[in-house]
């Protein structure tokens, strides 16, 4: 369905510590639009849309339906970044990019540790990015030109990515016959 909406979506996912939040945050100051930053983990806490915390897992126990009603008119407006370890409960008709971020397992490690993870959540983490869980997930979940894997271990990579992003935005902006709002303030 052709998009409604003046401003895309895009879903920035990846196992955790892979650089979501620190990719989103800065795509927000750098784009050409206003875009609302949802941390989904945040959300689904600070909105109750759970079941309840599992201790085991240190996590929440997501309620689909109740997550999926808080975005459904936020998404339907546009200009959404959603940031989530995971992605395949997104409706793909919301969604105009999925960028899923891959760091070395190495340096995951080291990432994860410094936030004090269990070694459970650790290991589990790692062994997820080692074998591509959350890519897989995309690719099962979205066409694939819709799906960019991008390597998030340096700064350089940090910028690099966000200014792929800033241009494909860029680009819907144009595709999508928006003009874009500093073109407007420009006449
Ligand atoms: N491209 C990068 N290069 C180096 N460090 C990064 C990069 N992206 C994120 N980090 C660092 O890795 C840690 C996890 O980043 P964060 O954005 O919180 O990950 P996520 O949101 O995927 O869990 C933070 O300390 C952050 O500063």
């Amino acid at each position: 369905m052709a998009a409604s909406r003046s401003s895309p979506n895009i879903i920035i996912t990846g196992t955790p510590g892979t650089g979501k939040s620190t990719h989103a945050q800065l795509l927000v100051q750098e784009s050409p639009i206003t875009l609302k930053h949802i941390n989904v983990g945040e959300l689904v806490k600070d909105q109750g849309l759970h079941e309840g915390f599992d201790e085991e897992w240190q996590s929440y126990t997501v309620d689909d339906d109740k997550l999926l009603d808080e975005l459904e008119p936020l998404a339907d407006r546009g200009g959404l970044i959603l940031d989530w370890h995971t992605c395949d409960i997104f409706p793909e008709r919301w969604i105009d990019l999925v960028i899923v971020l891959r760091c070395n397992h190495t340096l995951l490690w080291e990432r994860l540790e410094k936030r004090n993870y269990p070694l459970k959540k650790i290991q589990e983490n790692n062994e997820a990015e080692i074998m591509g869980v959350v890519s897989d997930e995309a690719r099962e979940s979205y066409q694939s030109q819709v799906v960019v894997e991008l390597t998030s271990e340096s700064m350089e990579d940090l910028q690099g990515n966000v200014s792929r992003m800033v241009e494909w935005i860029r680009n819907w902006l144009d595709n999508n016959g928006v003009a874009q709002v500093n073109q407007l303030d420009r006449t």
